[in-house]
């Protein structure tokens, strides 16, 4: 089956939300600067029906650092038991090329999880000429007990009370902490969800010390109009959450997650998390596909106010790669299209000898392509 820039400074955050080691997301102070979270190597794998072996994994974050992706999800903590596809996250991350600028969080659900990347840690220190393997780690519950339970064998309640100490022990350590609340849109197991349970649930998260809340359409069943209502709930009224805390995180099930990428921007979000070749999907949610591709948020923001990082060119060559080697259908339209541009390209090009000797004319050749 395996055949085959930007940095910017990182600013404090103040306000509602005070944590002396919390920060904020935007890493630039370009108000439309548009962050975008690559979670293809983590999310994008963790659904794969094989195991990935972990140099392909190490292969593909590597590409994404080449690529201007400053920021790359880069695998989870968790335990093999549950998501035996993320097994050897450690290596993977000890392994990858770890770009200075560039942010490389792993998701961790429990203190086990946090203990076993500070032994990793150890043994990687940062070096003058190396960064650490990551600095950054990400906790998620959801917005339902019923997802909660499938996704980590408790309540929400209980997933709070699980991840208050990790979060602590995470700032306690140098580490940032970004927070995931999932279903935020409908719950495969109970339905509609209630976005007020939603913004409960990421206030929880951020006043323990998360410098941003992702908020995760898993089940990709958002358009922008559920999308716009749950964001309303969420930033707004007197204890409404900051759009500079929060990001966007969507699923494509229904091809929407464009359009809500859009939404998301449109009320003020500046990050976004995406995954090349609109890889993944959660194990827990059944049915659900893959991310919004990153190819297809960055061809929707082209020509727009929003500036992003990474090159387009190379994310679709990366999306083709790496669909390739996983034997799926690259699940970018963006991508498929410019490949597709490219080939007629190609070949047009390649027929120019020919054109030239038979005194072809170029528009017929072209339009035969
Ligand atoms: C939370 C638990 C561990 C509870 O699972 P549990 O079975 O209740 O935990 P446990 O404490 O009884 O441990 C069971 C076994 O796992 C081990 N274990 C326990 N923890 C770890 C760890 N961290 N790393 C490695 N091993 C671990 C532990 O040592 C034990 O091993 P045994 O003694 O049987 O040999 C489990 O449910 C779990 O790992 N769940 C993770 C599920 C997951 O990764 N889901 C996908 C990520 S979330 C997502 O994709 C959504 C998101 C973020 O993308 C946004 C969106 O789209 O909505």
């Amino acid at each position: 089956m395996f055949s085959r820039h930007v940095s910017g400074s990182l600013r404090r955050c103040s306000g509602r939300f005070p944590s002396s080691r919390a920060y904020a997301s935007v890493t630039s102070t370009n108000p439309n600067r548009v962050d975008i979270v690559e979670v293809g190597p983590r999310d994008g794998l963790q659904n794969e029906k094989t195991v990935i072996p972990p140099e392909v994994k190490v292969d593909l974050i590597n590409r994404l650092g080449r690529a201007g992706m400053d920021i790359v999800e880069a695998g989870s903590f968790v335990s093999p038991k549950w998501v035996p596809q993320m097994a050897g996250t450690a290596d993977v991350i000890s392994q990858m090329e770890r770009l200075h600028g560039h942010r490389y969080p792993v998701l961790v659900p429990n203190t086990k999880g946090l203990e076993l990347l500070l032994d990793l840690l150890a043994k990687h220190p940062a070096s003058p000429s190396t960064p650490a393997p990551t600095d950054e780690i990400a906790m998620f519950s959801a917005a339902t007990d019923a997802f909660t339970k499938a996704n980590t064998n408790c309540t929400i309640a209980e997933s709070l009370a699980r991840l208050e100490p990790v979060a602590r022990k995470a700032l306690d350590n140098g580490l940032r902490v970004r927070g995931y609340v999932s279903v935020v849109i409908t719950c495969p197991y109970t339905g509609k969800v209630d976005s007020a349970k939603v913004k409960e649930v990421a206030r929880a998260l951020l006043d323990m010390g998360c410098y941003e809340v992702s908020l995760g359409d898993t089940v990709g069943t958002g358009n922008p109009t559920s999308v716009r209502a749950m964001l309303e709930t969420v930033m707004g009224g007197s204890a409404g959450l900051p759009a500079a805390k929060l990001a966007g995180h969507f699923h494509d099930t229904f091809g929407t997650a464009v359009a809500n990428v859009m939404t998301a921007l449109d009320m003020g979000i500046r990050t976004i998390d995406a995954a090349v070749g609109g890889l993944g999907g959660c194990p827990y949610s059944p049915g659900a596909t893959g991310n919004v591709a990153t190819e297809d948020v960055m061809y929707a923001l082209q020509g727009s106010k929003y500036s992003y990082p990474g090159d387009l060119n190379a994310m679709v060559d990366i999306g083709a790669w790496i669909s390739d080697v996983l034997g799926r259908q690259n699940a970018s339209r963006a991508g498929k299209a410019i490949l597709a541009k490219k080939t007629r390209e190609r070949k047009f090009k390649e027929l120019e000898p020919k054109r030239e000797r038979d005194g072809g004319n170029a528009e017929t050749i072209a339009a035969k392509l």
